[in-house]
């Protein structure tokens, strides 16, 4: 079981998690956890303002007081007290931030190191809680049991022939020991080489659930969230979005590749690699509700559209050949230029002599640098093409059983018509479950909710 910051915002919220986990006495889950509420983002911020502030001021800084008010708070509303563990913790993430200022750099290694202090926090503290009720848990770091990673920082890939045997292992019962419910750092992993403590990418927490589902081969994983499952929309746009009962691997992969931030775009992964693990996505605020459940397949007879996702601030790129029709190659060409300059690009469009794809600028390059990296890509098509951008323009992403695309189709482009909406660039049929639509940044928000509105 994973809950994510939302489940853990407060002593009240851990109240609750405890109980959830206590009401499946016959299972002994294993359970991961995120940073509390908005830790990670404000760990996030202490890093970048240490760079701004001498050495001395940092004990000071807003973020960090934040961070520390809220731990010693919520232990002493959940009636544990100062603890060691937790105010030692504090301590080394207060000298790193100092070191940071000192150096006066923030590098991706540091900042990774910086935001595992999050996970490292909540649970010693949850551990610390549920033993205070008389339930045996033990904390791991699952950069210490196994979790191993790519040297990526920030967004590391999980080697999963060297971490499945690994935390197998590490949380194997010895015959006759007492048991103890694992409780175990989401996001967090050991680079392979560097041996430094990496991260997952955001809302990376979804992944190491799935990871450790695979490798001890349970059945089901459940990620709590605070949401009554996946939603046919993004609830900040569309209001009456409502929950969508099942999913398949790919359709949750797709949603959330495509920008709906409840699931971890990998998460799946490692489900999609083991015969007979399911995922459910259930609300820890309202434990009634059914929530969705992911699995390899679903009857698709009456399904037509599932969920509609939104991703803004997408950079378009149109790239016309400048030589006649007929000469082969030039496909073969313009994706060796993105290969050469490690870039992936999320939808793509072609004829013969152009094609038009979109690129995830946030994924790729820091955000001052953009621009910079914009035009030197643009230039590395030397003169076989001529290159053009737009930015600020949205993906939508319709899940959905493209089996249908004429009706769907059909429908899309008389509400599209109706808001007068010029789509820029249309993908659909590569993928058996997503058709995607790409329109202005301005107009986004409205198209999904006229869709919502047309198939909900
Ligand atoms: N299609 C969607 N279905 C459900 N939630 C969505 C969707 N798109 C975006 N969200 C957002 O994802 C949030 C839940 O994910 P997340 O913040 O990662 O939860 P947690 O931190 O508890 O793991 C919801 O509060 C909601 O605002
Ligand atoms: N704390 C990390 C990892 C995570 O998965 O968080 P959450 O489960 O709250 O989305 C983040 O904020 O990205």
């Amino acid at each position: 079981m994973k809950f994510g910051g939302s489940s853990l915002a407060s002593a009240e919220r851990i109240r609750e998690v405890a109980e959830i986990i206590c009401s499946f006495p016959e299972h002994y889950p294993c359970i991961v956890l995120s940073a509390m509420g908005k830790t990670t983002n404000l760990l996030l911020q202490a890093g970048q303002e240490a760079l701004r502030v001498a050495p001395g001021a940092v004990p000071s800084l807003a973020p960090l007081r934040t961070i520390r008010e809220l731990h010693r708070r919520t232990a002493a509303e959940l009636g544990m007290g100062s603890r060691e563990d937790i105010e030692s913790l504090l301590s080394e993430m207060q000298q790193l931030l100092v070191g940071i200022s000192i150096m006066q750099e923030l590098t991706a290694r540091a900042q990774d190191s910086l935001v595992s202090f999050g996970e490292r926090l909540s649970t010693r503290l949850f551990a610390s809680y549920l033993r205070s009720q008389g339930v045996a848990t033990r904390q791991h770091d699952a950069f210490s049991i196994g979790m191993t990673t790519t040297d990526d920082f920030q967004n590391a890939d999980v080697l999963y022939a060297e971490t499945l045997p690994a935390l197998k292992a590490a949380l194997a019962r010895p015959p006759g020991a007492p048991r103890a419910i694992p409780i175990i750092t989401g996001f967090l992993g050991r680079g392979i080489n560097t041996g430094a403590i990496t991260t997952l990418g955001r809302g990376g927490s979804d992944l190491t659930a799935t990871v450790l589902g695979a490798a001890l081969g349970v059945e089901e994983v459940q990620v709590w969230k605070d949401v009554d499952g996946v939603l046919t929309s993004d609830p900040r746009i569309v209001k009456e979005a409502r929950p969508v009962p099942m999913l398949t691997f790919d359709e949750a992969t797709e949603l959330a590749f495509f920008g709906a931030t409840v699931l971890h775009p990998s998460a799946m992964q490692p489900a999609m690699q083991v015969s007979s693990l399911d995922v459910r996505v259930k609300n820890s605020y309202n434990r009634k509700a059914a929530g969705t459940l992911i699995s390899r397949d679903r009857d698709m007879t009456d399904v037509l559209m599932t969920s509609i996702v939104l991703k803004t601030d997408v950079t378009l790129m149109d790239i016309v050949s400048t030589r006649m029709l007929g000469q082969f190659g030039f496909l073969a060409q313009v994706f060796d230029v993105f290969r050469d300059n490690q870039i992936s690009v999320d939808v793509v469009a072609t004829s013969e002599i152009s094609v038009s794809l979109t690129l995830d600028q946030s994924k790729i390059w820091e955000r001052d640098l953009i621009e910079e990296e914009i035009q030197s890509l643009m230039s590395a098509f030397g003169d076989f093409a001529k290159v053009s951008c737009t930015h600020n323009v949205s993906i939508i992403s319709l899940i959905c059983n493209v089996a249908k695309t004429s009706s769907i189709l059909e429908r899309v482009f008389r509400v599209l018509g109706r808001e007068s909406v010029n789509v820029k660039m249309m993908s659909q049929g590569a993928s058996k479950t997503n058709i995607s639509l790409i329109v202005a940044d301005a107009e986004g928000r409205t198209v999904v909710q006229a869709l919502h509105d047309e198939f909900f």
